[in-house]
């Protein structure tokens, strides 16, 4: 598979500050990629290192083939970015914001006013965007990242200011963007909803890659409980309670749900047990280890390589 993005172990020092510290990661063609950590974790200044704004202390950073730094125009129109606070002109329209950026970037004439449809800014599109609401000056700058369908797109922090119903708006470009063929790089806190949206996680912590893999591929490593919640008739939990055993894992939620906490290999006995003897519960829920679990399970410590 072509690679899109190759970072080769790279390292960003600012003074004694090691903002980015030896890290490889690469990324090929339709990837959808969460890029998560705490403030100062150095996911911005990787951002950096592959627009081309910052320059690698050490190692070597390849966006589509070439260093982004060497200030190859083909290349910066293949790459859309969303700054973590956008700040446009208030006194333009936003076709007049569009435009503006479509003609900087070489994009195709009249761009602009497909974005505007596709973003649903088309009914103020004529509007000063000085009188619009931040959820609408987000959609713009990612309209303005969209430009030129690039072939890699980062956003830093997109969803910031996005109603619940914005975000699944925004997640449905983005999933296009990545079927579509483009290497989607998302900078985010906000764990709960880049779980299911993107394909991959890469954990960053004080400069250095932790983690990098599926939520599955993660899980995996991680080795982290899942949850498993069983229901019973109204008079039936104690009957399930004696029949799990080991009363000490269970917790009682209300007087017919039960739950605890199962390593996969306890999950699977568990599983094959109920089907073999018949069960004494009518529903089963089983919650692996969500994003902020093995986020905090890595953060702790125990990195991948
Ligand atoms: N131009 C700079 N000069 C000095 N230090 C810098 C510079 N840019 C970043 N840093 C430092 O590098 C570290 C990583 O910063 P970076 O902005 O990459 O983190 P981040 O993960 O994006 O954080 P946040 O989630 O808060 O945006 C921080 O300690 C920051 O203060």
């Amino acid at each position: 598979m072509s690679l899109n993005v190759e970072l080769k172990s790279v390292a960003r020092h600012y003074g004694p500050v090691k903002a980015v510290d030896d890290v490889s990661f690469s990324a090929g063609p339709g990837e959808v990629i969460a890029l998560v950590g705490h403030n100062g974790a150095g996911k911005t200044t990787l951002i950096k290192l592959m627009l081309g704004l910052a320059r690698p202390t050490a190692g070597s950073v390849a966006v589509l083939g070439q260093d982004p730094a060497a200030g190859d125009a083909s290349v910066r129109r293949r790459l859309g970015y969303l700054p973590e606070n956008v700040s446009f002109n208030p006194a333009l329209t936003g076709r007049e914001t569009l435009r503006f950026y479509v003609r900087l970037k070489g994009g195709r004439p009249r761009e602009e006013n497909g974005l505007l449809e596709r973003l649903g800014l088309a009914h103020a599109a004529d509007r000063r965007v000085g009188t619009y609401s931040k959820g609408m000056r987000q959609r713009l700058g990612l309209a303005q990242a969209m430009i030129g369908t690039p072939a890699v797109l980062l956003l830093d922090e997109p969803t910031t200011g996005l109603d619940p119903e914005l975000r699944q708006q925004f997640y449905g470009i983005v999933r296009e963007m990545g079927t579509a063929g483009a290497t989607v790089l998302l900078c985010s806190h906000a764990l709960n909803e880049l779980e299911g949206n993107a394909g991959r996680v890469v954990i960053m912590n004080e400069g250095r890659k932790i983690a990098d893999g599926s939520l599955d591929e993660l899980r995996h490593i991680a080795q982290l409980p899942t949850k498993i919640r069983l229901k019973t008739a109204e008079d039936g939990a104690q009957r399930l309670r004696e029949w799990i055993g080991e009363p000490a894992r269970l917790r009682q939620i209300n007087g017919h749900i039960v739950e605890f906490d199962a390593t996969p290999e306890e999950k699977t006995a568990f599983l094959r047990r109920a089907a073999d003897q018949g069960a004494p519960f009518i529903d089963l829920d089983m919650v692996p280890p969500g994003l902020d679990e093995l986020y905090a399970h890595f953060l702790a410590g125990r990195t991948l390589r």
